[in-house]
């Protein structure tokens, strides 16, 4: 049986990809598509929006005039209407994938507070490609420990908000986690000026703005002699909102709880 899904922010880059992602999947079915109240394309065709032709979805401007029909919410928006979203989702106890990046550290306490009144899932890359770069980022890290510099390094269209990228701290994370340390305690955000020497145990990020590359992410473990870098490059947001229908689908039959896509893949 497919999963009756509900796309919000359904108009956006991420959100016509979406629809079509669920139109080719055998394991979903869009039955509502949601935008922003201010949108002049309320009332409108998703189908037609995302370039499939008419489908009978009709974008609505709130999760709660559509939120019984459906079994699963997938939402790709900003952190304040994906907050609103999930306290819609946990009152019905309908699964939600997050792919929304940008939350600040209360946005996030807010939302995993969450995870026991729904089936929760937050990703910040649901590509099945990052997320096998974060289980070689975790191996790597632990056999090179401590004598590896590491930096990541990540470039994103024009038009994106956040930075460094939710992938990118995700990445950093991981190789934290691998190495005992604390991401907070050791992130380096940009350098200029007199920086000093590098102090051994920082993580630096560095963000590259511009045209329409989708995504790009590279970890450098460095050392004298030597260096590793594992990269991915993302050439179409395909690749995202197929794992996120694929999530959604594996979520609606999940008890409530904290999910990420490396459980849909069985990464864990
Ligand atoms: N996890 C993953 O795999 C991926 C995550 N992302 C993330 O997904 C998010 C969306 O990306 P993208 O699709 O490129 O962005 P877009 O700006 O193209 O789309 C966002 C959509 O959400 C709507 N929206 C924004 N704020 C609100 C609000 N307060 N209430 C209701 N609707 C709102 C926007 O409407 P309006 O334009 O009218 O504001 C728009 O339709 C970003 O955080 C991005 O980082 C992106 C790709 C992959
Ligand atoms: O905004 C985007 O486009 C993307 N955002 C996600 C992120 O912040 O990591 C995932 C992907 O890289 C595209």
């Amino acid at each position: 049986m497919s999963a009756k899904i509900a796309v919000t922010g359904a108009v956006g880059r991420m959100g016509r990809m979406l629809i079509e992602a669920i139109s080719q999947s055998a394991n979903a079915e869009l039955v509502a598509a949601v935008e922003h109240p201010s949108s002049s394309l309320i009332g409108s065709d998703a189908g037609e929006l995302a370039g499939l032709g008419k489908n009978g979805v009709i974008i609505v401007d709130d999760l709660g005039k559509v939120i019984e029909q459906v079994d699963a919410v997938i939402d790709f928006t900003a952190p304040v209407a994906t907050l609103e979203n999930a306290r819609q989702c946990s009152e019905h106890g309908k699964a939600l994938v997050v792919g929304t990046t940008g939350f600040d550290n209360e946005q996030k306490a807010q939302l995993q507070a969450m995870q026991n009144q729904m089936a929760l899932c937050i990703a910040a890359n649901y590509s099945t490609g990052v997320n096998v770069c974060l289980k070689l980022l975790e191996q790597a890290a632990k056999i090179l420990g401590d004598e590896y510099d590491v930096e990541i390094y990540e470039a994103h269209h024009r038009h994106k908000v956040d930075a460094p990228s939710g992938t990118a701290l995700a990445m950093g994370e991981a190789v934290a986690d691998s190495l005992n340390r604390d991401l907070d305690k050791v992130a380096v955000y940009g350098r200029e000026g007199q920086t000093g020497a590098r102090d051994r145990d920082t993580i630096g990020f560095a963000t590259v703005r511009g045209g329409d590359v989708v995504g790009d992410h590279t970890v450098m473990f460095m050392a004298d002699g030597e260096r590793i870098e594992i990269t991915h490059k993302a050439s179409s947001r395909m690749a995202f909102a197929r794992g996120a229908v694929r999530a959604a689908a594996w979520m609606a039959g999940q008890p409530a709880g904290f999910y990420d896509m490396r459980d849909v893949l069985g990464l864990k």
